[in-house]
């Protein structure tokens, strides 16, 4: 089996080390841009956890600028801005047998990669990951946090058969669910609200959590993903809103989303897939999203936003 991971920084890296470490494995390609490629070649890939370093020799690494084989099997693991020109870059690598898994935050990916690629949605087995992890530089991850549970699933039972089969020898925690919209849609309502209140207020997530005004500001943004959720026939409800709020006591009082994280760099950043989707969402289903647009206005003021 030939194994594409497609962008090698905090999630495509820790799957790929992961991966790599094992012994029984098949052909894992790392597909970056040249620039990291160079650095990959010559570093190795280095995965750091807590007080652990472990650094694996890559043998298959290409750019995407590279003729790349055709695969059986493609991890997603870039930004949504870069998301349509890496696909566009190695469209010739995708074969309408190739099983592509996106792991990128949102609601809306499936649609993009289809539209983008011309595909089948029953190619595209949509999944999510649950972890803070973070490229140091192109050859060095660190695993902050999380636990790095990955959720795939959806119809194509067949092909989620197959994934299965080969993903069980590696040491990845992967859970396979038939309603993978409504695990879709339980991220994003982790995500979104959490990655949008922490950012507006310049706070890490154990500080959002001892401030129980932000808390209930993050409370009506979950109120209205769960609007939004609803309307479209996914089954959300409060309890998910506590078990949310449980889930980000699992994780570290420093962490911060990927999204803080860019947007304090001011570099590109994924607002219009964390927040500007809500929005549109709910002007397009009439619905009150008054708090994401409030947010949103907080996180314009506070930043320099680069789309
Ligand atoms: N980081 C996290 O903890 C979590 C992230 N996510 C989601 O996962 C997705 C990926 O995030 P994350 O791993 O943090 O992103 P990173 O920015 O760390 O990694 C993306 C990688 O893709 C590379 N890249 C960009 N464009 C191309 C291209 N055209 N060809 C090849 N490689 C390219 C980037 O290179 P360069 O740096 O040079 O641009 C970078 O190495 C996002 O949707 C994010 O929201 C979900 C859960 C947790
Ligand atoms: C909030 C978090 C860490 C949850 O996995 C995430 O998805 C991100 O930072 O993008």
């Amino acid at each position: 089996m030939k194994i594409g991971i497609l962008g090698i920084g905090g999630i495509g890296g820790f799957i790929a080390s992961k991966m790599l470490q094992s012994k029984d494995k098949d052909e894992i390609i790392l597909i970056t841009k040249e620039r990291q490629k160079r650095a990959i070649i010559s570093e190795g890939l280095t995965l750091l956890d807590g007080d652990k370093s472990e650094k694996v020799h890559v043998i298959d690494v290409v750019s995407t600028n590279d003729k790349i084989e055709k695969l059986d099997i493609l991890f997603i693991a870039i930004k949504s801005y870069d998301l349509k020109e890496s696909l566009k870059n190695i469209r010739s690598s995708i074969s309408d047998k190739t099983l592509i898994i996106p792991l990128l935050n949102g609601i809306s990916i499936k649609n993009i990669i289809c539209d983008t690629l011309n595909l089948s949605e029953r190619q595209v087995i949509d999944g999510c990951i649950y972890i803070i992890s973070n490229k140091i530089n192109d050859s060095t991850i660190r695993h902050v946090g999380g636990p790095g549970r990955i959720i795939i699933g959806g119809e194509n039972q067949t092909a989620l058969n197959t994934l299965q089969t080969v993903l069980e020898k590696y040491d990845l925690d992967i859970g396979y669910h038939k309603d993978i919209k409504e695990i879709l849609w339980k991220k994003f309502l982790f995500v979104s609200p959490i990655s949008a209140i922490s950012t507006a207020n310049g706070v890490t997530f154990g500080a959002l959590q001892d401030d129980a005004y932000l808390m209930i500001q993050c409370q009506s943004l979950m109120e209205e993903v769960i609007l939004i959720a609803k309307k479209l026939g996914i089954n959300l409800s409060h309890e998910d809103i506590k078990n949310t709020i449980e889930m980000l006591k699992k994780f570290p009082y420093e962490a911060k989303s990927s999204f803080q994280l860019d947007i304090e760099k001011n570099q590109k950043n994924e607002k219009n897939i964390l927040i500007d989707d809500v929005i549109s969402l709910g002007e397009k289903l009439d619905l009150d999203v008054i708090n994401y647009i409030s947010i949103n206005q907080q996180i314009m003021d506070r930043y320099l936003c680069v789309q």
